[in-house]
C-alpha cells in the first residue's frame, strides 16, 4: 500500500511528465522571407538558443530538384506526377549538428549549428546548392503536385522534430517547452498557419546580394587555404564565382517566381512580425526572435538591451 505522500508525488510526477510530453512540440516558430534574407542562419541560431528542432524546408524542394536533374525531368507538365511520386517515396532527413563557435565574421560569436541533408541516406548537403539546382528550384517549387508531396514531408519532419533538436540546449532551455523552428516561404501562411510565432525576415536586395557574395568569397578563401597536395584543394577558376550584380539578378528572378506563383506564394502572414535586418547585426535579429518567443512562452526576455 503506497502512502498518501507517495501517491501525491507520483501523481505530480505523472502530471509533470505528461505536461513535458504534451509540450514537446508546443511551440512552432515559422520564419519566412525572400531569398538570402538570413532565414536559415537565423532559424538555426534561434533553434540552438531555445533548444528547439530545426527544419530547412527549402532543402526539401532542393532535394526534389536534384531528383529532377538526375532523372532528367525538366518539363513540369509531363514530369510533375512522376517527380511528385519520386519525392514522396524518398527519405529526406535533416540532421542538425550543434556548433559552439561562430562561423563567419558577419555572424559574430553566436553559434550557428551545421545542417546535413540526407536524401535516401546520401549526404547531398553540397549538391543541392549548386548553380544548376539554384536555377531550377523555383520552377519545381511552383508545381502543385510537388508542393503537396513536400507539405507531407515537412509536417512529418516537424512531428518528430524532437529528435532533431540541437543537443546542447542553452543554460535555461530545459525549463522551456519543446518546439520547432522551420524556415521557408509559406510556413506561416500554409504549412503552420497556427504557428505560435511567425517572423517575416527581410533585407534590402543589395544587402542580400552582398552577403551572398561575401559568403561565397569566404568559402573560396577556405578552399584556397587547403594544403596544395590535396587534389580537391585547387581553387575553382575565378569565372565560377558570380559578381554581386549577377547574384542580385539571380535572387530577383527567384523572388519574382516565389511571389508570383499560383500555389502558396511568398506572402507576409497577417499576424507575422516583420523584421528588416538590413541594418541589424546577426545577434540583434536572433535575440529579437528568441525574446519574442520567450515572452509568448510566458518567460522573461533575456536580451532586451541589445
Ligand atoms: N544581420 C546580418 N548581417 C550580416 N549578414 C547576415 C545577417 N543575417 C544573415 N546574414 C548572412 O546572410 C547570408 C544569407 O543568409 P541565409 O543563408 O541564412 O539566408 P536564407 O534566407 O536562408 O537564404 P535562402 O533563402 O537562399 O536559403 C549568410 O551568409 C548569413 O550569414
Ligand atoms: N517553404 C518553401 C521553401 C522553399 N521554397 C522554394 C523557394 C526557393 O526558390 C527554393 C529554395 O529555397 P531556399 O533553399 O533558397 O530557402 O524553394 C518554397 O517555395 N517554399
Amino acid at each position: 500500500m503506497l502512502s498518501i505522500h507517495t501517491r501525491i508525488a507520483r501523481r505530480q510526477l505523472l502530471r509533470h511528465t505528461t505536461h513535458r510530453l504534451l509540450s514537446r512540440r508546443d511551440f512552432t516558430i515559422a520564419i519566412d522571407g525572400p531569398a538570402a534574407s538570413g532565414k536559415s542562419s537565423t532559424a538555426r541560431a534561434v533553434a540552438q538558443e531555445l533548444g528547439f528542432g530545426y527544419i530547412d524546408s527549402g532543402s526539401i524542394y532542393r532535394c526534389a530538384t536534384l531528383l529532377a536533374l538526375r532523372q532528367n525531368i525538366t518539363d513540369m507538365g509531363e514530369g510533375s506526377a512522376s517527380l511528385a511520386d519520386l519525392i514522396s517515396h524518398a527519405k529526406v532527413d535533416i540532421k542538425v549538428r550543434p556548433s559552439t563557435s561562430h562561423q563567419t565574421p558577419s555572424l559574430g560569436r553566436l553559434a550557428v549549428p551545421e545542417v546535413q541533408v540526407l536524401l535516401d541516406g546520401e549526404d547531398v548537403s553540397r549538391e543541392i546548392r549548386t548553380p544548376e539546382v539554384n536555377r531550377l528550384v523555383a520552377k519545381i517549387a511552383s508545381d502543385s503536385g510537388i508542393r503537396q508531396a513536400v507539405l507531407h514531408i515537412q509536417r512529418k519532419l516537424a512531428a518528430d522534430a524532437e529528435s532533431r533538436s540541437t543537443t546542447s540546449r542553452s543554460a535555461d532551455a530545459n525549463d522551456m517547452p519543446g518546439g520547432v523552428v522551420m524556415d521557408g516561404r509559406d510556413i506561416g501562411t500554409t504549412i503552420f498557419p497556427g504557428a505560435e510565432l511567425k517572423i517575416y525576415l527581410d533585407a534590402s536586395a543589395m544587402a542580400r546580394a552582398i552577403r551572398r557574395w561575401d559568403e561565397m568569397n569566404q568559402m573560396k578563401d577556405v578552399t584556397a587555404q587547403k594544403p596544395a597536395h590535396d587534389p580537391k584543394a585547387s581553387v575553382a577558376p575565378a569565372a565560377v564565382y558570380p559578381s554581386v550584380e549577377e547574384i542580385a539578378r539571380e535572387l530577383e528572378t527567384r523572388d519574382y517566381a516565389d511571389i508570383n506563383r499560383e500555389n502558396s506564394p511568398l506572402r507576409i502572414a497577417p499576424d507575422a512580425v516583420v523584421i528588416d535586418n538590413t541594418n541589424l547585426t546577426f545577434a540583434q535579429q536572433v535575440y529579437t526572435i528568441t525574446d519574442l518567443a520567450r515572452e509568448r512562452m510566458g518567460l522573461e526576455p533575456k536580451h532586451s538591451d541589445c
